[in-house]
């Protein structure tokens, strides 16, 4: 299974980590580590990112909106400032699949100019323009499940059956981008961790997520740090990662090939570990 993310080309034949590089000022995790003075520190981007390659990531995925619960939207030039520098920092000095995290059209076309390699979209683009701007760039894209919107999704979650409604919208969006020339081949399917869920519903789509997307369809989870961990375990955002390399590798077990983490190095080992264990001849 391989995608081809602009000038990189990406093995999912075995999982992968995707580092997390927050380009908000307000990250829910890494709070605003990047800005210095209100001002975007490039150096500290670079190191970060650096950094994370190092580790082992395979991707960097840089997000220029808070989409945590309760966060304010923020406008398309605001998002823009804060992405684009990046992207084209990262491309420029360090050769690595660089996944923009983002719901507008005008972000995925500036940040595929600049050299970013997949879209990551929590909204499966379904903002006006987001499809055609995806449909133009030839990048992989991932569709994401989310329930509501930041600001709301986590009031009060509801599904009949969170497994089936989730896996059919996620079908739906993939016919929605074949229709618009997006070649399923290019697609990611994810089940949005965090984005209008309960525990249980996280629990259950984690439990039967082989089933969200056909055999051919690389499956994204991001499950790092999330507060169904702190719910769970009692545990604050900075006593998480055992919990988090434990979802990973859960994860990793039911089919995800793409794990969206903090933690690389951490991760990058227990993925290993896994691997060894569950696919020996691989
Ligand atoms: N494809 C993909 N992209 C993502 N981008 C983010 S940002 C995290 C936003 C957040 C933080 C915390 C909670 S919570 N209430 O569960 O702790 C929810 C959402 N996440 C994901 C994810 O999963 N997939």
């Amino acid at each position: 299974m391989k995608l081809n993310c602009g000038k990189h080309t990406l093995d999912l034949s075995r999982p992968v980590v995707m580092g997390i590089l927050n380009a908000t000022p307000d990250s829910f995790s890494d709070g605003g580590s990047y800005y210095a003075g209100g001002a975007l520190n490039l150096d500290l981007v670079l190191r970060r990112a650096e950094q994370m390659l190092r580790e082992g990531a395979a991707i960097i995925d840089v997000g220029g909106e808070s989409t945590r619960p309760g966060a304010a939207p923020v406008s398309e030039q605001e998002e823009l400032d804060r992405v684009v520098p990046v992207v084209e920092a990262i491309s420029a000095n360090l050769g690595a699949v660089i996944s923009v995290d983002t719901s507008t059209a005008a972000v995925i076309t500036a940040s595929a100019a600049a050299g970013a390699g997949l879209i990551n979209d929590v909204r499966a683009l379904e903002r006006p323009g987001a499809l055609d701007a995806a449909a133009g760039t030839d990048l992989p894209v991932c569709l994401m499940h989310m329930q509501g919107q930041p600001g709301s999704m986590q009031q009060a979650p509801h599904y009949d059956d969170v497994v089936a409604e989730v896996g059919a919208y996620l079908r739906e969006r993939m016919r929605t981008c074949e229709e618009a020339g997006i070649n399923r081949a290019r697609l990611i399917f994810d089940p949005g961790f965090g984005f209008g869920k309960t525990d249980e519903h996280n629990l259950a789509l984690l439990r039967h997520m082989a089933q969200l997307a056909p055999a051919d369809i690389p499956l994204l989870a991001g499950l790092s740090r999330k507060s169904m961990i702190g719910r769970l375990l009692q545990r604050e955002v900075d006593e998480r990662l055992p919990g988090s390399l434990a979802l990973a590798m859960l994860a990793a077990q039911r089919g995800a090939r793409i794990l969206r983490v903090h933690d690389v190095a951490a991760t990058v080992d227990v993925l290993k570990m896994q691997q060894l264990v569950d696919n020996p001849n691989q």
